[in-house]
């Protein structure tokens, strides 16, 4: 298959259509061929956020100082407290996570804290199940750009703030507004980076074709045989799983999905699975280790990832849509159990024909797991219902 590479404006005329990339404005429509002011302020601000390193966050009303709680101890909160000084510290958590506290909103809270809180109890305030909260919080009905930033920087989603004063000038500057937009400029800037044959057990005419975006992401089309794209292309959208992908974890049913699929496009003759780094539904692996422990103790896999104050599944299908233009493929069909997703790369303007379910074994060690999928998260898993009577009679010997 030929790849298209000059897609790009096509893209952002087609995205501007359906509402899915704003408008070039003011400030952050700036751009030059490094990239939009507000693509660089964001950048610079992750790497400073991934670093766990304060940063400024600028708004209409205010600028804060801001630092991630994640992975904070003692010694960071003290330092931080006196960078502040003599302002009190204060915690900006997702309205789900405020939720999860017995705290209304639908935008985000701002929780007061003590200046005798420790690292220990602030963690439990962002992440831990049955944590009361006694102190004093105010809602919005807005989303927190703070709380969009430590996503994309796949840490938890709640920060430490205090208003920015003259000692802060150095730290770099972020226009909250930036932030929103962000994704939608990552997406435009993925193109095919390095490509080349890579035979597969279950595949041996297949080729590896590695994008790359400006945050330095690597989604990979796996092309396999000779996808005809002047008909519908059968393709399976999947995302990364360390632990299923490439341990062959028993949690959860990735990795025989993924060999399912490789499988399954080879026998009609070609298609893709596009590999997208969107670990733990978008979470990132940290989180998704925190939302297994979480499951350990009782949580099933929805409420673990709201427990730690993101939404269930935090994934979007642009970036696959614009890896298809670029492809050239306009037309498929989706290798699926989730209508979400059969739902999101349609409103990313590609047609999908038909889905083609996808049902890997189901085992003592995933039952739960799946079974949640389809009851909470919609998926549709009908072969569940025989599969389960399956496993209760010998647990082992599903396959
Ligand atoms: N947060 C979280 N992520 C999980 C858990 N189990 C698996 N995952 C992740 O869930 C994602 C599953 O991706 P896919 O198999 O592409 O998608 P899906 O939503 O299951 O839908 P299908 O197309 O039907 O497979 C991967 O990113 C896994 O890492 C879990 O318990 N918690
Ligand atoms: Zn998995």
């Amino acid at each position: 298959m030929k790849a298209k590479t000059a897609v790009g404006s096509q893209w952002a005329s087609l995205g501007q259509r359906r509402g899915w990339f704003p408008m070039q404005n003011g400030n952050g429509g700036a751009s030059s061929l490094f990239g939009s002011k507000a693509a660089i302020e964001v950048e610079r601000a992750l790497t400073e956020v991934r670093a766990g390193r304060p940063m400024r966050m600028v708004s209409r009303t205010t600028t804060e100082t801001v630092l991630s709680v994640d992975g904070l101890d003692d010694a960071r909160l003290r330092e931080f407290a006196a960078l502040c000084t003599p302002s009190p510290l204060k915690l900006v958590i997702s309205a789900t996570r405020a939720q999860a506290l017995g705290v209304d909103t639908d935008g985000s809270a701002t929780i007061t804290l003590s200046s005798t809180i420790n690292a220990s109890q602030i963690h439990t305030l962002v992440a831990e199940q049955g944590a009361r909260l006694t102190l004093p919080v105010v809602v919005s009905s807005e989303p927190s750009a703070i709380v969009a930033l430590m996503k994309l920087a796949q840490k938890l989603p709640a920060a430490l703030v205090a208003p920015a004063s003259s000692k802060h000038d150095t730290l770099p500057a972020l226009n909250a507004d930036e932030v929103a937009t962000y994704k939608y400029e990552l997406v435009e800037s993925l193109a095919i980076a390095g490509e080349a044959r890579v035979p597969l057990a279950n595949a041996q005419l297949t080729r590896f074709v590695v994008f790359r975006d400006a945050a330095g992401n690597n989604p990979v089309a796996v092309v396999i045989g000779n996808p005809d794209t002047t008909t519908a292309v059968p393709v399976r959208i999947h995302s990364s799983c360390l632990t299923g992908d490439v341990f062959g974890s028993r949690r959860c049913d990735c990795g025989d999905q993924l060999q399912l699929a490789i499988s399954r496009i080879e026998a009609t003759g070609g298609g893709v699975v596009l590999y997208m780094p969107q670990e733990g539904r978008g979470l990132g692996l940290v989180n998704k280790m925190h939302a297994y422990e979480l499951q350990d103790d009782g949580l099933d896999t929805v409420d673990a990832n709201t427990m730690l104050g993101f939404e269930d599944d935090e994934r979007d299908y642009g970036g696959a849509a614009r890896m298809l233009e670029i492809l050239g493929i306009s037309h498929v069909d989706l290798m699926t159990n989730n209508p979400t997703k059969l739902r999101g790369l349609a409103d990313a303007g590609i047609t999908v024909g038909c889905r083609m379910p996808i049902e890997a074994p189901v085992n003592s060690d995933n039952r739960r797991y799946l079974t949640a999928k389809a009851k909470r998260a919609g998926h549709q898993l009908d072969y569940l219902v025989n599969a389960l009577h399956a496993t209760q009679r010998a647990p082992e010997r599903v396959r």
